[in-house]
């Protein structure tokens, strides 16, 4: 079933500062698909082994200069993917893409861990449709940015309508579903997000501090500081969080784990990994989880 609709619908929502359940005709977007269900189909135990026979090892080559000529239609400021990094991202997808039988993957991970940019990747590679949570609460809610939410209604009202997005989610097929970062603190975010498949992008919370200041704390409410250090603020919020969220955050049935993928790759640093390149760990580490 063809999925891809408009992330510029409007929704005729209303606030009401009395009653912050969302309102039934605010979910219009996602009746239109209707209920679909999910069929099981056996997953292969020799993928792995089919597609190292095909492909050969993996070998990534990550551009770290201008010398490979740029493929992706993906830009981000990390290095653009090479036409290698896209062609085996495709590759894979093909492979793996029968055996997820139309799952919705769900990317899990604090504020700044790239769900966004590498779903994005993810859904081009897979031909799935890609939704942003935070962005389809703004929608709901009737226009309001993020941050507008959290200061005119609270957190609170926030998160109802993180669940509600993830509920109404939760009954469709072939998404790559990009997260709020708050999303894994509720246990029943976890039933709708365990109907599909969650991965876990784990970064080190010094590249999350550096992304984090390069974008401007403006959009993330829950960093915000008044005056000091940047990084160094940035740093204390976020391990705070951290040390708040970091066992629902291994919730998930994959982990990505951005240290992993570098020292795999011979790099010192987490921010020489493409999207591309995370985006194939994201798929190796899902085929993984499928022949369990
Ligand atoms: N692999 C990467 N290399 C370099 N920069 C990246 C990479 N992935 C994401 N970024 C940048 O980091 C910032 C955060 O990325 P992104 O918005 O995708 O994260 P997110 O997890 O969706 O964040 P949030 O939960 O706060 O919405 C963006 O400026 C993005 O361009
Ligand atoms: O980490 C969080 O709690 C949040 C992350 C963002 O994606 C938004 O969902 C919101 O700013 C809250």
């Amino acid at each position: 079933m063809e999925t891809r609709v408009s992330l510029g619908v409007k929704l005729p929502t209303r606030i009401n500062t009395e009653n912050i359940a969302i309102k039934p005709n605010s979910l219009q977007f996602f009746r239109n698909h209707g209920e679909q269900r999910l069929c099981q189909l056996p997953v292969s135990r020799n993928l792995l082994a089919k597609r190292r026979r095909v492909y050969g090892p993996v070998i990534f080559k990550v551009s770290c200069s201008s010398e490979h000529s740029p493929a992706s239609t993906v830009e981000t400021r990390s290095v653009p993917a090479s036409f290698d990094e896209s062609k085996i991202i495709k590759n894979i997808s093909e492979e793996i893409e029968p055996y997820l039988n139309g799952r919705c993957i769900y990317l899990v991970g604090m504020m700044g861990s790239g769900k966004t940019t590498v779903g994005k990747v993810l859904s081009e590679a897979l031909g799935y449709s890609f939704y942003d949570c935070d962005k389809l609460i703004e929608e709901t809610v009737g226009g309001s940015t993020v941050a507008e939410i959290f200061k005119l209604y609270g957190e609170s009202f926030f998160r109802e309508n993180e669940t509600e997005v993830l509920h109404k989610l939760s009954s469709m097929q072939r998404l790559v579903v990009s997260t709020g970062g708050g999303a894994v603190v509720r246990p029943i975010n976890w039933r709708h997000m365990h109907k599909g498949i969650s991965v876990w992008l784990d970064v080190p919370l010094e590249a999350l501090a550096q992304r984090i200041i390069a974008d401007g704390t403006n959009s993330r409410p829950l960093i915000r500081y008044e005056s000091g250090d940047p990084y160094s603020k940035t740093m204390k919020r976020l391990s705070n969080l951290f040390e708040e969220r970091g066992e629902a955050y291994a919730n998930a049935n994959v982990r990505v784990s951005f240290g992993n993928i570098a020292a795999k790759r011979g790099f010192k640093d987490v921010c020489n990994l493409t999207p591309t390149v995370i985006g194939i760990e994201v798929l190796l580490q899902i085929e993984n989880f499928l022949k369990k």
